[in-house]
């Protein structure tokens, strides 16, 4: 990484982006304390989004100064966050702890999360075009549909309904949407965001966010978290016959086990390392975590 792209913040730097802070009473009693400690509320994610809300409080005055020069009303339009990085990195749960502290600012923003899961093409088109093994690789995308979804978003749609994926299903369900209706704030997470994707769309997909994270952690850290996620989804599935993991379930420890290793070794590394690390520069937050999900440095890209 060039120095100079890019401010670098070890985790004791980030206390000083806030001038006093204690972790609101609602979120020691959410669900999310029981997976991200009170210090790590406090010393981490309330200064992480006290930046953000900086940047996106900067995002609506500019658009208040255009709206002033245009004589015009600017369209409801969503500030939209990009949360990417390998699976297993911990979006889902960056994104939901992104969203608590965000219903805590002053305006009350209404918050969203989307999973880019949703967008996935379904396994059955998946197996024609012979890429089931390819899943989460960016042509496994339905990107033009994705693209879409984004436009209604920052045109001011009043409502945009998307799939919904189930990773125990393991594809999407059917007869099943999420319906968006014009959050303030929309976090989108998935595992090939910065992918250019200039062969499926004319319009980058980047240049509809209005600021994209990188998790960053190191593959050995990824492997684990991951095949504890794949235990965590075997227990599930004993008691959900229709759950892909049904079938796994049963198996003797040591097949079930090396099948979730090859999910690992022969789909999510292979992405992790052709699409997904290599484009992490172009985010313009990279969070870096250790072992046990704790965020170790940030670092901001400069321009
Ligand atoms: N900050 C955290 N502290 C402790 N555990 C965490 C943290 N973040 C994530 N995890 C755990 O790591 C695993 C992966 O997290 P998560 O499901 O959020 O990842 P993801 O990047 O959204 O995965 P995928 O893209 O494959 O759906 C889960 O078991 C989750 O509980
Ligand atoms: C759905 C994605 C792409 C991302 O959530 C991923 O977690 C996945 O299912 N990859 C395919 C290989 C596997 O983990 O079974």
């Amino acid at each position: 990484m060039t120095k100079k792209a890019f401010f670098t913040f070890d985790r004791q730097d980030l206390v000083q982006w806030l001038p006093a802070y204690t972790v609101p009473q609602q979120l020691q009693s959410s669900p999310l304390a029981l997976l991200v400690s009170a210090e790590e509320m406090a010393e981490v994610y309330l200064p992480l989004s006290h930046l953000l809300y900086l940047h996106i409080s900067q995002t609506r005055s500019s658009q208040h100064m255009w709206e002033n020069f245009f004589q015009q009303a600017w369209p409801h339009s969503p500030y939209i966050i990009g949360i990417t990085g390998s699976s297993a990195s911990g979006k889902s749960t960056f994104a939901q702890v992104l969203k608590e502290l965000f219903l805590l600012f002053p305006e009350q923003p209404r918050v969203e999360i989307v999973s880019t899961d949703g967008f996935l093409l379904p396994n059955r088109i998946l197996h024609e075009r012979g890429i089931l093994e390819k899943k989460g690789f960016p042509k496994s995308y339905d990107w033009k549909r994705f693209l879409q979804f984004m436009l209604e978003m920052k045109t001011g749609a009043p409502e945009a309904q998307i799939p919904v994926y189930s990773h125990l299903l393991y594809d999407l369900v059917p007869d099943q949407v999420q319906t968006i209706s014009q959050p303030d704030i929309l976090l989108i997470e998935g595992v090939n965001l910065l992918h250019p994707q200039t062969t499926v769309t004319a319009t980058p997909i980047q240049s509809l966010f209005d600021l994209l994270i990188y998790l960053d952690a190191e593959e050995e850290h990824l492997f684990s978290w991951f095949m504890k996620r794949f235990h965590e989804f075997l227990s599930l599935a004993r008691n959900a016959p229709q759950s892909y993991y049904c079938d796994l379930a049963n198996l003797p420890d040591d097949e079930a086990i090396s099948i979730g290793e090859q999910a690992w070794y022969e789909i999510n590394l292979p992405n992790l390392r052709t699409h997904i690390h290599p484009q992490r520069h172009r985010a313009k937050l990279i969070v870096k975590k250790g072992a046990e999900h704790q965020v170790e440095k940030v670092h901001w890209r400069t321009w």
